[in-house]
């Protein structure tokens, strides 16, 4: 049978070359090419299937994703994939796994905090993952507050080895991914105690589990900590609890990059700062970024394509009803995360950019950009990641009742993603990180530093912190000048006005404590505001292809006049614009809205996301949603009798003591 396109006329309607936003969205066209290779080398595959997962044991569905992830790598092994292939493909099976924090974490804590030698021995036998390894950080008691962990490594000179032990309960390691079943080494972290002294905490790489029967070895407890949020899900992975008792390890295996404990038992500090020892996290909260864009943009695609096939209400003599993507309301629900979905692809690319630049000088000894990129990666981290998870579960309650079905993707697609917001940083304690290092800057206003990088626009804070906007008409809100002074000046007020109550404070610490709350939103108004400057440099760079410039403009105008909106509290409460000026920033997005609306459906297929790596009914490539809901429903386990199983047991029974009831 033809198949047919029930979204045809809505392509139609694009005003801009899709092919060319595919590129544009990749990042470049080698990019687009990789990705879309991967991701039809995935859909093709049956060993890939997932539409099974919500209905699978927890046993089932760990072993599944155990001979998925030997699978894929037999087939990154055959086909010679290299890094890039492999971790596109790895996106698309798109199932988490204990091979996430092998590669992700275990693999990159060794690379940055290891010395050559480690990375030598390790890495050799970690790239063949003849080795299998995890990031064990977390503990019972304490997760953010690094500094607070309980384990300890204590330096044996006459053996010249560590004894890793887990002194209270609440020192044991809790959470760490892949640990539970599969890893069978570990990169811990433990206090390093020498002749008595608490020197902090370093890493250390212990082995687990012996690889010939995969048994803990001696001193070992280790298992999963039972199931998390929502079927199928995160419960693919075998997050884990480990209490080690007096473990022995040699020396040569504390990561020595940062700090060194010599054969004498003499404790050297490098001059490599001691955060280094926090680099992973900086590595992965990076990761996390341009994470956010794909987990919300899929949602979006999902309830793009569903609400310009949904039709309620509004039927003229007979005709059709109207589409519910014609709702002004749920444009000004949907088209703000279409655009946050293209805001954090940009900024991602550009955080990418910024770590390896710092990556590059921390190599050459040069530490200065380390703060910024480390309140860049935990603000955007902490910024992206809550309004994803908050944008995927709008997005299910645009699709209706329908979004709440499994086969609509978004259930699972938000239970997978609504941990990003704790893992790698609770997204409050993060924030505050940020706000940290916005009131040093602050407190350097006017000694005459430079301040370079994301901070620079607080340079000019004589100008911001007075001027007031010289919006006249709504086209203005479309000129990036006055986009980013209302932010710039939004951002920099909320942080000297929390500078100045601190200040009042008995002490500094207790006036940060008081004022935390006002802190965070000081720092996610700097955060918003690198996102919208990264957006606006983005389309002021180089852009081919039809249209294209004009559909990323409405997008990034309806980013930053959304944002506007949904914070009109701040803007005017700190003078930077006036009543007059938030409502032509409101009639400029409701045209905005308007100049997406035709585009909506193929700004969405720029993704190039396959139905398979969708997994959803609501947002398949051709629309053809009814019948598919219909076909899908008989699926269910359920429906396999048509009595159900307990029938006989409970139910029958009821109805028979109904019908004596009814007789007396
Ligand atoms: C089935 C499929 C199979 C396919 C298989 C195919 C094979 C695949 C092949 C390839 C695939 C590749 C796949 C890769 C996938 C990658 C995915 C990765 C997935 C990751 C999944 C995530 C899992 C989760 C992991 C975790 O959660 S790990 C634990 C994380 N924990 C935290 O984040 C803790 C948060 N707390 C902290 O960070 C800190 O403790 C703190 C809050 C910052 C406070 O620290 P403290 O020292 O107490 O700080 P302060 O006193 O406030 O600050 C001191 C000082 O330090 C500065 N600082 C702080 N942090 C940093 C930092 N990180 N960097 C630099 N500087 C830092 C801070 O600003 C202060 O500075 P000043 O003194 O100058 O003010
Ligand atoms: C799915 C998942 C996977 C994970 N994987 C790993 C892993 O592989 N390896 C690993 O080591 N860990 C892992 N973790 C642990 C994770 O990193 C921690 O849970 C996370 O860092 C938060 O720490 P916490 O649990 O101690 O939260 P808590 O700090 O106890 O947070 C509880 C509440 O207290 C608030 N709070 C805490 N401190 C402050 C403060 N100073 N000021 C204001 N509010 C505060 C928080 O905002 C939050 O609301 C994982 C966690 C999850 C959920």
């Amino acid at each position: 049978m033809e198949e047919v396109d029930h979204l045809a006329h809505e392509r139609n309607k694009a005003q801009f070359d899709v092919e060319a936003m595919k590129i544009v969205w990749a990042g470049s066209r080698h990019a687009f090419e990789v990705s879309d290779r991967m991701s039809r080398l995935v859909a093709s595959d049956p060993a890939f299937r997932k539409d099974n997962r919500a209905t699978l044991s927890r046993k089932e569905l760990f072993k599944n994703t155990l001979r998925k992830a030997a699978y894929a790598w037999k087939r990154i092994v055959e086909l010679h994939l290299s890094e890039e292939e492999a971790s596109k493909l790895r996106f698309f099976v798109d199932e988490p796994a204990y091979t996430d924090l092998h590669w992700g974490m275990f693999v990159p804590a060794i690379k940055g905090q290891g010395t050559d030698e480690q990375h030598q021995k390790w890495l050799t036998l970690a790239y063949k993952m003849q080795i299998i390894g995890c990031y064990a950080q977390t503990e019972l008691g304490h997760g953010s507050n690094v500094q607070g962990l309980e384990t300890t490594a204590t330096f044996d000179p006459k053996s010249d080895e560590f004894i890793i032990h887990s002194p209270t309960l609440t020192s044991s390691k809790w959470w760490p991914g892949g640990l539970g079943k599969v890893s069978t080494h570990a990169v811990i972290y433990a206090r390093l105690i020498i002749d008595g002294r608490d020197h902090g905490v370093h890493g250390f790489i212990v082995q687990l589990r012996s690889l010939d029967d995969h048994l803990p070895l001696p001193g070992i407890t280790i298992g999963d900590i039972g199931m998390k949020f929502g079927n199928g899900a995160y419960n693919t992975m075998d997050n884990g609890v480990l209490q080690f008792n007096h473990v022995r390890i040699p020396r040569n295996q504390m990561l020595m990059r940062v700090s060194q404990v010599t054969r004498e038992g003499k404790y050297v500090q490098s001059d490599v700062p001691r955060q280094l020892v926090y680099g992973t996290m900086v590595y992965v909260r990076q990761t996390i970024v341009s994470d956010a864009s794909s987990a919300l943009s899929r949602a979006v695609c999902v309830a793009v394509r569903y609400s310009a096939v949904r039709r309620q209400f509004g039927s003229q003599d007979g005709g059709p009803e109207t589409q519910v993507i014609d709702y002004k309301t749920q444009q000004s629900r949907l088209f703000p995360l279409l655009a946050s979905a293209y805001a954090f692809r940009f900024v991602g690319e550009w955080l990418k950019w910024l770590y390896m630049d710092v990556t590059k000088r921390l190599q050459a000894n040069e530490f200065s950009t380390l703060p910024e990129a480390h309140a860049c990666t935990a603000g955007l981290k902490s910024l992206t990641t809550t309004a994803t998870a908050d944008g995927i579960e709008e997005c299910r309650k645009l699709c209706g009742g329908h979004g709440y079905l499994c086969s609509s993707g978004l259930p699972e697609l938000f239970a997978v993603y609504v941990p990003a917001c704790t893992y790698e940083g609770d997204n409050t304690v993060l924030l505050l990180q940020v706000a940290r290092f916005l009131m040093k800057t602050v407190s350097q206003l006017g000694s005459g530093k430079q301040l370079v990088g994301t901070t620079a626009y607080m340079q000019r804070a004589e100008h911001l912190m007075q001027c007031t906007s010289d919006v006249r008409s709504a086209e203005d809100w479309l000129k990036p000048s006055f986009i980013l002074e209302a932010f710039e000046a939004r951002a920099l007020r909320l942080a000297v006005t929390c500078a100045k109550n601190i200040s009042k404070a008995p002490n500094p610490e207790e006036g940060f404590s008081q004022l935390s709350p006002d802190l965070a939103e000081a720092a996610v108004a700097h955060c918003q505001l690198i996102v919208v400057s990264k957006f606006i440099d983005k389309i002021q760079g180089d852009i081919d292809g039809m249209g294209l410039k004009e559909q990323l403009q409405a997008l990034c105008g309806i980013y930053a006049l959304s944002l506007l909106h949904k914070h009109l509290g701040e803007f005017l409460s700190t003078g930077c614009i006036t009543p007059k000026q938030a409502a032509l920033a409101n009639e400029k997005l409701r045209s905005l809205y308007a100049k997406v609306r035709p585009n909506a459906v193929a700004l969405v297929d720029a993704f190039n996301y396959t139905d398979h790596f969708l997994g959803s009914i609501l947002g398949r490539y051709d629309g053809n949603v009814y019948p598919k809901l219909y076909e899908e429903a008989w699926k269910d386990p359920l429906n396999d009798s048509v009595v159900p199983d307990g029938y006989h047991e409970y139910v029958r029974p009821l109805l028979k003591q109904q019908l004596r009831t009814a007789k007396l």
